[in-house]
Formats: structure tokens, C-alpha cells, sequence
């Protein structure tokens, strides 16, 4: 049953409604080991949850789950699983740059309140989705807003968030127990910070640093600056 639309005012927020939204962009951050212990409860947990759930996705197709982790011999279990991969990917990088790999701490599984396992169901919707049919991998994109939704709204409520992608494939599915049909696209830490860096860790630590902008941006076809 579709509703009756009701057209909202769309024009620019005010000063201070704008700075907020790009000071929540700009500052929020990978958090791998500023958690504090103040447990997090679920009323913000909803408000995150609801924020991601109202993410863009292809042909609305909401293809994500919200997978909720207290329970600390989950977070062992997976922390057993970074190891296990992290040790293989230190190896895989250039012997120069090892000793600063290995120095980097790239994920606060035990120490983060909670975790989230935020994953994308590939089947929902059916075998035709609108805006899927000839890209597939619409519905991970989809799935990547809400990841990036949470993340910004987390921000604004002094919640910090670290994404850990540093396992072996099929880890997850195991522990979690997900079906066939069903992909892990984010473990997600997430505890109240005091503190956080002023620009991202990994530059701060001297692994990468921010492109400039200038140089991404093409006209008209790819390599073409302006
Ligand atoms: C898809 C994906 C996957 C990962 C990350 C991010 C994203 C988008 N990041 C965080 C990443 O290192 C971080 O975002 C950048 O270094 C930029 O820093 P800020 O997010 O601005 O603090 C990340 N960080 C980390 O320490 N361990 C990890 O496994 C991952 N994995």
C-alpha cells in the first residue's frame, strides 16, 4: 500500500544544522584503542541501528542485517580470527615496511562494548531487483551506506566505531553462523571515546597519507584535470 506523499522543505539547513553534519564528517574516525568502559546501552544502539537502517539502497532493497555482539567469547573467537589473518597479511608486505605494520594496532575487539556485524543478505528481494539486475554488487554498496551512516551518527554521539576487515575469508560466516546467502561486510567495534585523533591514525603514524583532492578530480573522462 503505497501512502499519500507529503512533500517536506528541502532547502539548505541552517549555519549551525550544516556545521554540525560536515564537523561529524570530518572528525569522525577509525577507532581501534580509545574505548572506554562506559557500556553502551540500547537506546543509543537503536538510534545508530535506525540511522543506518535508513540508509540509501538499491531498489530498497534494505538488504542488510544488524548482527549485536556482548558476549565476549564471540569477540575471542573473533579476535582469534584477526590474529590468525593479520599475522599472514604482516608477511605479505614489503620487509621495509613490516616493522611499521606490525607496530599499527588494527582492531579494539576485546576492548569495544559492543561489536556489530552488519551484513548483507544477497537473495532479499528476489532474484530481480530494481537498479540490480546488471550490477550485482549493488546490493554490498547498499549495504557499505549504512556501515557509513552508523559511522556518522555514532560520531555525534560520542560513540566510536572501528571497522576490521583483517580476516580470512569464510571466518566470520563460521562464527556467526551465517547462511549461504549472507555476507559479513562489516565488523564494527563500538564504544564511547573521550578522545580522538585529529586526522587518521594511519597518517598520524605515518603508513599514508590524505591524497589531495585536486589531483582525484577529472573532467569530462578519466584523466583529464581540469
Ligand atoms: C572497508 C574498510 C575496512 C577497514 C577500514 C576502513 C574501511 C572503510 N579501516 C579503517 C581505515 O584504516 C581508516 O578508515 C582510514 O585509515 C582513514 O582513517 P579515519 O577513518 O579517517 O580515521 C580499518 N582499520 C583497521 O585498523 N583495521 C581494519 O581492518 C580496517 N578495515
Amino acid at each position: 500500500m503505497s501512502e499519500p506523499i507529503r512533500p517536506v522543505a528541502a532547502g539548505a539547513f541552517s549555519d549551525d544544522e550544516r556545521a554540525a553534519v560536515y564537523r561529524a564528517i570530518f572528525s569522525r574516525r577509525d577507532v581501534r584503542s580509545q574505548f572506554t568502559d562506559r557500556p553502551l546501552g540500547e537506546d543509543v544502539l537503536m538510534r545508530l541501528l535506525t540511522a543506518a537502517h535508513h540508509a540509501p539502497s538499491v531498489g530498497f532493497m534494505q538488504p542488510w542485517n544488524f548482527i549485536i555482539i556482548r558476549d565476549d567469547a564471540v569477540k575471542a573467537r573473533v579476535q582469534q580470527a584477526f590474529a590468525a589473518a593479520n599475522a599472514e597479511a604482516e608477511a605479505m608486505f614489503d620487509p621495509d615496511r613490516r616493522p611499521l605494520y606490525s607496530s599499527l594496532k588494527l582492531e579494539g575487539i576485546l576492548q569495544a562494548p559492543v561489536s556489530l556485524c552488519i551484513t548483507c543478505d544477497r537473495s532479499r528481494g528476489g532474484p530481480v531487483v530494481l537498479g540490480r539486475t546488471h550490477a550485482p554488487e549493488m546490493d554490498l554498496y547498499s549495504t557499505v551506506c549504512a556501515v557509513q551512516n552508523l559511522w556518522l551518527a555514532a560520531r555525534a554521539e560520542g560513540i566510536g566505531v572501528g571497522w576490521v576487515s583483517i580476516f580470512r575469508p569464510g571466518a566470520l560466516t563460521e562464527i556467526l553462523h551465517l547462511p549461504g546467502n549472507v555476507v559479513p561486510v562489516a565488523w564494527l567495534c563500538l564504544g564511547y571515546v573521550d578522545e580522538l585523533y585529529d586526522q587518521p591514525e594511519l597518517a598520524a603514524k605515518g603508513w599514508a597519507d590524505r591524497l589531495p583532492l585536486t589531483d582525484l578530480i577529472y573532467h569530462e573522462a578519466w584523466g583529464r584535470s581540469g
